[in-house]
């Protein structure tokens, strides 16, 4: 698995369609400002050549927030842009075949539709499965609906991270948060957005909001903030500040006796029994 591999929470994925008069890089920068930490290049009406020009686009953004980028079935232009990883699905290059091109340090995700094919993806050494479509979607027509029970089987018997998707909207995400996901994807509801940041903000508080309703599932860590105790899942303080409600605000941050500048908040890991003061500036001036 990749030493770039770091666990993620939201997943979205590009859809042109969505948003027409809007660019690409216009919505998915959005998307990253408002919090998703891993991006996939899905284009399924793109020629090669216009697929590997917006993968270059896109490698370029997401190294700058820092955040994984996968490229849904090309393993060449994967390669070609150094890429994170690769999406596949069922009928795509087999995994064994795909490691081999791929190397050890690439991250491999497959779709999958049933218990039998996660079982088998975990067995033979995906980093990441799909689990869905978990309702109806325009984004894949016609494609049956696997439902919440398959995410509540996914989460009893799966062990490697998996990641819901399919219709999930901030509506219905409780409801797949509730069957045992912790890791969301969306393309329409997020892109089509007319405020994709908002959005992705949204569906993270979701997502934060399940961690503390399942302390057993998440590895939730006992900090400090101005000297009450809290309890918390993010991994470094910028997921903190938006955990707090605290983002956009002018604050200072001082982590166990050190003041952070704000552009080393994303680096700055939040580990347990971690001490931090906030200091909010209400006002003007
Ligand atoms: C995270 C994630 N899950 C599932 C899919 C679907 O992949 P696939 O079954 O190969 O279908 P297409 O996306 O290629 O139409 C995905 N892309 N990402
Ligand atoms: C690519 C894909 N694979 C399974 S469902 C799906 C579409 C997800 O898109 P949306 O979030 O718009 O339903
Ligand atoms: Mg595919």
């Amino acid at each position: 698995m990749s030493s770039k591999w770091k666990d993620f929470r939201l997943y979205v994925i590009t859809g042109v369609n969505y948003h027409p008069g809007r660019s690409l890089m216009t919505v998915m920068e959005q998307t990253l400002q408002g919090g998703a930490d891993i991006i996939q290049l899905r284009a399924k009406d793109m020629t090669k050549r216009e697929v590997l020009a917006q993968a270059y686009a896109l490698r370029k953004l997401t190294r700058h927030y820092d955040v994984p980028l996968i490229i849904n079935d090309h393993i060449d232009i994967a390669l070609a842009v150094d890429a994170d990883g690769v999406h596949l699905g069922q009928d795509d290059l087999p995994l064994a075949e795909a490691r081999r091109i791929l190397g050890a340090d690439r991250i491999i995700g497959i779709s999958t539709h049933s218990i039998e094919q996660a079982l088998r993806a975990e067995r033979d050494g995906a980093d990441y499965i799909g689990v869905g479509p978990v309702f109806p979607t325009g984004t894949k027509p016609g494609r049956q609906a696997v439902t919440t029970s398959y995410v509540q089987e996914a989460a009893q018997r799966i062990r490697i991270p998996f990641v819901a998707i399919g219709g999930i909207t901030t509506s219905n995400v409780n409801e797949v948060l509730a069957a045992g996901a912790a890791r969301i994807c969306a393309v329409s509801a997020i892109v089509g957005s007319d405020d994709p940041a908002h959005e992705c903000r949204s569906f993270l508080q979701a997502i934060h909001a399940s961690d503390q309703s399942k302390p057993g599932q998440v590895d939730l860590k006992q900090i400090r903030v101005n000297g009450r105790a809290e309890q918390t899942s993010a991994r470094h303080v910028t997921e903190l500040v938006q955990q707090l409600g605290l983002e956009g605000k002018r604050i200072v941050v001082e982590l166990n006796g050190q003041i952070l500048a704000r552009d080393a908040w994303g680096e700055a890991e939040i580990e347990n029994g971690a001490t931090l003061e906030m200091v909010h500036f209400v006002g003007g001036g």
